[in-house]
């Protein structure tokens, strides 16, 4: 398959993201890797991909966390800030990632942290990662139930996206990153919107589970690359236009930590919550495409608990909450709602 490269052009920390089957067998070509490597990964993450790069490096520590959100905690960010200082890791040694955004969103932090920061490579391994975690530079960990509370901008110095890997991933995985991939369509790209609509995802599955990659998947994580390249370069730190990337998120978010025991992924809140944040219009297209994904479409969560999380949203100022709202596919508008205005539409479009 053909690489593309997509550079996100952010002056001194700008850097590549290189998307192509196979490229993680590439990445001691691709990557750095002549010196101390802390390789972050997962107890689900098929063991042989971050074998790959410790095979590729001078000297590496392989340190893998158990999987889940609930490992995105400072208790396991600590954990890897003392690896790095026992494997005597200095400025000029680096740490990659291997696996989802768990696993690149704290490493990242860890990364940013240790010896006021040391170089980062993602190799995201799920497809959220691949659309939406591995590049833009936000790494954070969850602290006493509120997601990513503490964290840092802090980019990477490239990304490899290999889209083979996701053929070891479940189909609930895979729908649960494309639910991200859906937003940056809805926001951003009409025609990325139509290409989901007749996207044949049975058809795709299959090519992915035979070990072929798969076109659709492949030009669905471009499309999205693109969007947030796009986004990224304008905005960087989230002052204006990127909290558009939170689309879905401010109800998401509070879904996700009030069932974040029960279980449920990150897509699948932001899926819910993009629901009641659209225009009838725009609902009526989404709907047949989170169904078809398998993602979920109702939710039965309690608004006063749901609400208690919304409230510490980091896009709060001064008691309202920066909302994005989508009226026609590909355009947004961003609105100041109350807590109040935020639970009326939770309850009116999930108890109706
Ligand atoms: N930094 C950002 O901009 C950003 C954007 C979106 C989401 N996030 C964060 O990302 C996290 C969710 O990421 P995620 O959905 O990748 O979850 P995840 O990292 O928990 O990975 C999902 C599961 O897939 C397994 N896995 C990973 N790669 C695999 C593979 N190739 N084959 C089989 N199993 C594999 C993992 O072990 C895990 O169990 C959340 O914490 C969310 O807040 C961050
Ligand atoms: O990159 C961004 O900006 C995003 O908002 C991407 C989101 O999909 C992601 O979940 C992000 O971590 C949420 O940001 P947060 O600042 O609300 O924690
Ligand atoms: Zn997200």
């Amino acid at each position: 398959m053909n690489r593309e490269t997509i550079t996100l052009s952010l002056g001194a920390d700008s850097y590549d993201i290189v998307l192509e089957s196979g490229c993680l067998q590439q990445a001691g070509d691709l990557l750095n890797l002549n010196r101390k490597v802390l390789v972050v990964t997962d107890s689900g993450v098929p063991e042989s991909y971050a074998d790959t790069v410790d095979a590729a490096s001078l000297a590496a520590e392989v340190v893998r966390i158990p999987q889940g959100e609930a490992s995105k905690n400072f208790d396991h960010f600590r954990m890897l800030l003392s690896r790095m200082l026992a494997f005597g890791m200095g400025r000029g040694d680096c740490v990659v990632a291997v696996g989802g955004g768990v696993v690149g969103d704290m490493s990242g932090f860890a990364a940013a942290c240790y010896m006021r920061g040391i170089d980062f490579y993602n190799i995201p391994t799920t497809v959220l990662s691949q659309v939406d975690s591995s590049i833009g530079g936000k790494t954070a960990i969850d602290l006493d139930g509120i997601k990513n509370v503490v964290g840092a901008f802090y980019q990477p110095c490239r990304v490899l996206i290999d889209p083979i890997t996701l053929s070891t991933l479940s189909r609930r995985q895979i729908a649960n990153g494309l639910a991200e991939a859906v937003k940056m369509a809805l926001c951003f790209d009409p025609e990325a919107f139509v290409r989901f609509e007749s996207l044949d995802f049975e058809a795709e599955l299959a090519l992915l589970a035979s070990g072929q990659p798969s076109p659709a998947l492949i030009r669905i994580i471009s499309d999205a690359l693109h969007t947030k390249r796009d986004v990224v370069e304008k905005d960087e730190k989230e002052q204006g236009l990127r909290r558009v990337l939170n689309f879905g998120h401010t109800l998401g978010h509070g879904i996700e930590s009030v069932n974040v025991r029960n279980g449920m992924l990150h897509g699948e809140c932001v899926a819910l919550g993009m629901l009641p944040m659209c225009s009838d219009s725009v609902r009526k297209r989404l709907l047949p495409v989170l169904e078809k994904l398998g993602l979920p479409t109702a939710c039965s969560s309690d608004p006063d608990q749901v609400m208690q999380a919304v409230v510490h949203d980091k896009k709060q100022f001064a008691g309202k909450i920066r909302s994005i709202l989508v009226d026609t596919v590909g355009t947004f508008t961003e609105q100041e709602l109350s807590p109040e205005e935020l639970r009326q539409r939770y309850t009116k479009y999930f108890s109706s």
